[in-house]
C-alpha cells in the first residue's frame, strides 16, 4: 500500500502542527510521500508564508531594505524548527534567498521559497528524503504545466526512494527557472506524485473534517459530504468552494485514484472520498453548494435576433478579442445575456459595448453589476423530481430575487445568479431546505 499525503498551510502552521502531522504519518507505514506547503496561518488575522514571501519579494523589486522582513519570516521557520527541537539550520538558504531576491530573481520563485524551506524541516523532522520540486515538476516557457515530462521526472526519481518529502506549489522551466502553480497548487503537486508513483490513496490533510456541503465561513458546521465524484467535485470546486485546488483532480482522476480529505487535528474522521463514480446514493438531494460574487451580466435586445444567424458568435468575438472569458450565456427569443468577471470586464467596458454595437447593431444593451452566482451541484438531482422548485421557493421564503438560472443539460448543477449582498442569505436558505429541513 503506497499513499501520498499532502498537508496544507494550516496544518504547518507552528510546531505544534507539524507534531501532529508527524503523528499521522507515523501512524501508517504507507505515508511514504510527503508535500508539505509552506506555513498557513497560525490564528484568525496571521499571515500566511506565501503572502509574507510575496510582500517581502516586492521590497526587494522595489529596491527597498526587505532585510526586516526576510527576517520575520525566518522567524517563523526559527520557531517550528525549535519548538521540534530539530538540529537544522537553514542560515545558507536564506543567504541564498536574499542574494537571489537582491538580484530580482521572480516573484514565482519568491513565493516556491515557503514550500522549499518547509519540505527542507519536513525532511529533517520526518527522516525522510528531500526532493526539491524544482528537479521533477516541470513547466513551460509560459508557465504551463508539462504534464507527461512531470510525470516522467517523477516516476524515475521516486523509484530510487522508499521515502521522500516534495515540496508542493512549484516546479522549474526546463532551464531551472523556477515557476508556481497558481495559489492553493500545492494540491496540484500532491496529485502529479500520486499519479506518478501509482498510489492507491491520496490523502489531501487540511483544517476540515472533509469536503463540506458548503463553505463553513457562511453557514455555521455544513455536514460533511461522505463521498463525492470528481465531476461533482470539479462544479463546486471551479465555484469557489476552495477546499482543493480545481486542477488537483486531473491526474490522479485518469488513473481511478481516490482521494481522501482529511483533517489534521481530527485524525479520527473519516473524511470526505473523492472518486470517479459510486453506486452510493448522496445523503440529501443535493451534494454541494458553492458560489462566487464579483460577476457583471451585459444583456443584449434586438428584435428578431433569434433569425439572425452567427448573433451569438458575433457577441461572443467581441469578448474574444478583448481577452474576456465568459461565465454564463443564457438567452431569450430577442435577448442574449452575457455573464463576465467583474474586475476582468470593468477596464474594458467601454470597448466591449462600442465592440458589440459595431458587430451586431442591437436595439439595447443593458448592464448590472455586483452579482453572485451560486451552483448547486448533485448526482442525485438527476431523480428526484422538484429539486428546482424546492430551491426557488427557499429563496422566495429569504426574500432574494433570483436574477437568472442556468441548468446545465447534464442536471448535475443549477446556477442561480443573484445579487452580491444576497449572497450569503441565498447559499443559508438553499442549505437549510435541502440538509436541515428536509434530506
Ligand atoms: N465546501 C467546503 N468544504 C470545506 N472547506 C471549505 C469549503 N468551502 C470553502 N472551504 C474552506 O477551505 C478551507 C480549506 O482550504 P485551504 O485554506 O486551502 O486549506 P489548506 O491550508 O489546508 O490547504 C477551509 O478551512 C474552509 O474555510
Ligand atoms: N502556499 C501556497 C500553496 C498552497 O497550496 O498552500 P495551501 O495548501 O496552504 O492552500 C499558497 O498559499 O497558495
Amino acid at each position: 500500500m503506497k499513499k501520498v499525503v499532502k498537508f496544507g498551510g494550516s496544518s504547518l502552521a507552528n510546531a505544534e502542527q507539524f507534531q501532529k502531522v508527524g503523528e499521522i504519518i507515523r501512524s501508517e507505514e504507507s505515508r511514504r510521500y510527503v508535500v508539505p506547503s509552506a506555513p498557513g496561518k497560525r490564528f484568525d488575522g496571521d499571515t500566511k508564508v506565501t503572502d509574507m514571501l510575496y510582500a517581502c519579494y516586492g521590497a526587494a523589486e522595489a529596491g527597498e531594505d526587505f532585510s526586516g522582513k526576510l527576517q520575520a519570516i525566518k522567524m517563523r521557520f526559527q520557531e517550528i524548527i525549535q519548538g521540534l527541537s530539530l538540529d537544522l539550520s537553514l542560515d545558507r538558504e536564506f543567504e541564498q534567498i536574499a542574494a537571489d531576491f537582491s538580484a530580482h530573481a521572480g516573484k514565482e520563485y519568491a513565493a516556491s521559497r515557503g514550500e522549499f524551506l518547509n519540505g527542507k524541516v519536513m525532511a529533517a523532522y520526518l527522516g525522510y528524503e528531500f526532493v526539491d520540486a524544482a528537479e521533477v515538476i516541470r513547466f513551460d516557457k509560459n508557465g504551463v504545466l508539462e504534464a507527461e515530462k512531470t510525470n516522467r521526472l517523477l516516476e524515475k526519481r521516486l523509484a530510487k526512494c522508499e521515502k521522500a518529502v516534495i515540496p508542493g506549489f512549484y516546479g522549474a522551466e526546463d532551464g531551472g527557472k523556477v515557476r508556481t502553480f497558481s495559489r492553493g497548487g500545492s494540491d496540484v503537486t500532491g496529485s502529479l506524485v500520486a499519479k506518478a508513483i501509482m498510489a492507491d490513496l491520496y490523502e489531501n490533510w487540511t483544517d476540515v473534517s472533509g469536503f463540506l456541503v458548503t463553505d463553513p465561513r457562511i453557514v455555521e458546521n455544513p455536514a460533511v459530504i461522505e463521498t463525492i465524484t470528481y465531476r461533482e467535485l470539479r462544479e463546486l470546486s471551479y465555484m469557489g468552494a476552495t477546499v482543493l485546488h480545481e486542477e488537483a483532480i486531473f491526474p490522479v482522476r485518469k488513473e481511478g485514484i481516490p482521494i481522501n480529505i482529511r483533517n489534521t487535528n481530527h485524525p479520527e474522521d473519516k473524511g470526505t472520498f473523492i472518486v470517479e463514480s459510486t453506486c452510493r446514493k448522496p445523503k440529501y438531494t443535493i451534494t454541494g453548494i458553492a458560489g462566487k460574487k464579483g460577476f457583471c451580466s451585459i444583456n443584449i435586445e434586438k428584435s428578431m435576433m433569434n433569425s439572425e444567424i452567427g448573433f451569438g458568435r458575433k457577441v461572443l468575438q467581441v469578448f474574444e478579442d478583448q481577452g474576456i472569458s465568459f461565465e454564463h450565456i443564457p438567452s431569450g427569443i430577442d435577448t442574449l445575456t452575457v455573464y463576465v468577471h467583474q474586475d476582468e470586464f470593468e477596464e474594458k467596458e467601454q470597448q466591449v459595448i462600442a465592440g458589440i454595437h459595431r458587430a451586431v447593431s442591437p436595439d439595447f444593451v443593458e448592464m448590472e453589476s455586483d452579482l453572485a452566482l451560486i451552483a448547486v451541484v448533485g448526482r442525485g438531482m438527476k431523480s428526484t423530481r422538484g429539486t428546482a422548485g424546492r430551491i426557488f421557493s427557499a429563496l422566495a421564503h429569504a426574500n432574494v430575487n433570483v436574477k437568472m438560472i442556468d441548468q446545465g443539460s447534464s442536471e448535475l448543477n443549477i446556477i442561480i445568479g443573484v445579487e452580491n449582498r444576497d449572497f450569503e442569505a441565498a447559499i443559508k436558505a438553499i442549505y437549510d431546505i435541502f440538509v436541515l429541513t428536509q434530506m
